[in-house]
């Protein structure tokens, strides 16, 4: 693995989850990360994914090095050939290749700006820095996608699943802002890799971009989705076909304890941050049905499972 920015860059799936299984079994010597730095940067906020894989890296021996650059650093130019008199400060070409000598990996979060579909899509900012670095870049969530989210979910449903096939719902949820579709776009991409029996559930408007659901079943009736299903998986994402809108949506898609009647006692995921009784209902995440505890926990171990495997490979 050279990179973690896609869920292309995985070479084994089924190893890195075992991997990742395997190392929240046993207390992990910390040898391969010793004398090894990661540099992370942000560019929004986090908790999970900034704790987690400094955790990460730590049991694995490495130093962290974490910059809010948002906040504390340059501003950032990122087009080729700018004249840089306005704003921008520094140029991603010498960021990026300082940084280089300072860190063995660069792992950076950048959102979506939700204006200009292609531009988001261009992946401009996790791009340049794989471009412009000289060593591996691990997507911490970008404009499209979430993939150190995605094996987090996938190590949690291959734990918890019942039955071999299990029937996965993804159920969009209202929220007061506009997100991103970078976590739906990522567990999308992972779970028809899985054996899994998957749906997409979203209102009229708020289908995910067609050259990721691919094949995968929309149904925009919540309640005919959720029937028998054995994990749902809520979030909310702004609207893709008018990008970046917060649509109108009269029906309540909130998810709440009468909605998973028809469900086969789901286990209900989200990645978090959550806004309670907007997204899931307070019945649902008090409840045993909730998983997203347990949950996050896993995003040490999907880090520490990618960790391991650059600097196996960087070897
Ligand atoms: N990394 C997990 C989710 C991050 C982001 N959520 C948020 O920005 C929520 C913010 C709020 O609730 O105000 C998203 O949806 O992609
Ligand atoms: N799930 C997740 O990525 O959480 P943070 O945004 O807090 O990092």
């Amino acid at each position: 693995m050279k990179n973690y920015i896609t869920l292309s860059d995985i070479d084994n799936l089924e190893n890195l989850i075992s991997e990742a299984r395997s190392l929240k079994s046993k207390n992990t010597v910390p040898d391969l990360g010793k004398g090894k730095t990661l540099g992370m940067l942000f560019f929004n906020s986090s908790l999970r994914t900034r704790l987690s894989t400094e955790k990460a890296a730590k049991l694995l021996g490495m130093e962290v090095m974490t910059m809010n650059v948002d906040k504390d650093g340059w501003t950032l130019e990122f087009e080729d050939g700018a004249v840089m008199n306005s704003d921008k400060a520094e140029h991603i070409k010498e960021a990026a290749a300082v940084l280089s000598q300072y860190c063995d990996i660069i792992a950076v979060r950048a959102f979506p700006g939700l204006k200009n579909k292609e531009k988001d899509e261009s992946e401009q900012v996790l791009n340049s820095f794989k471009k412009y670095a000289s060593v591996p870049v691990i997507n911490l969530e970008s404009a499209t996608g979430h993939p150190l989210q995605a094996l987090t979910d996938a190590i949690t449903i291959q734990e918890l699943k019942k039955k071999d096939k299990p029937k996965i719902v993804l159920s969009w949820a209202p929220h007061p802002k506009a997100l991103p579709q970078s976590v739906p776009n990522s567990f999308t991409e992972m779970m028809q890799k899985l054996d899994v029996e998957f749906v997409i559930t979203n209102p009229e408007g708020y289908d995910l971009n067609p050259e990721i659901r691919k094949e995968t079943r929309v149904e925009h009736d919540q309640e005919k989705a959720f029937e028998n299903a054995d994990f749902i998986y809520v979030k909310n994402w702004s609207s893709y076909e008018n990008y970046g809108q917060v649509l109108n949506v009269e029906k309540n898609w909130t998810v709440n304890q009468k909605k998973l009647e028809p469900s086969n006692n789901a286990k209900v995921m989200h990645c978090l941050p959550v806004r309670r009784n907007m997204v899931i209902a307070d019945d649902v995440l008090d409840s045993e049905n909730s998983i997203v505890i347990h949950q996050a926990n896993n995003r040490t171990f999907a880090a520490q499972a990618v960790l391991k495997q650059l600097l196996k490979d960087e070897d």
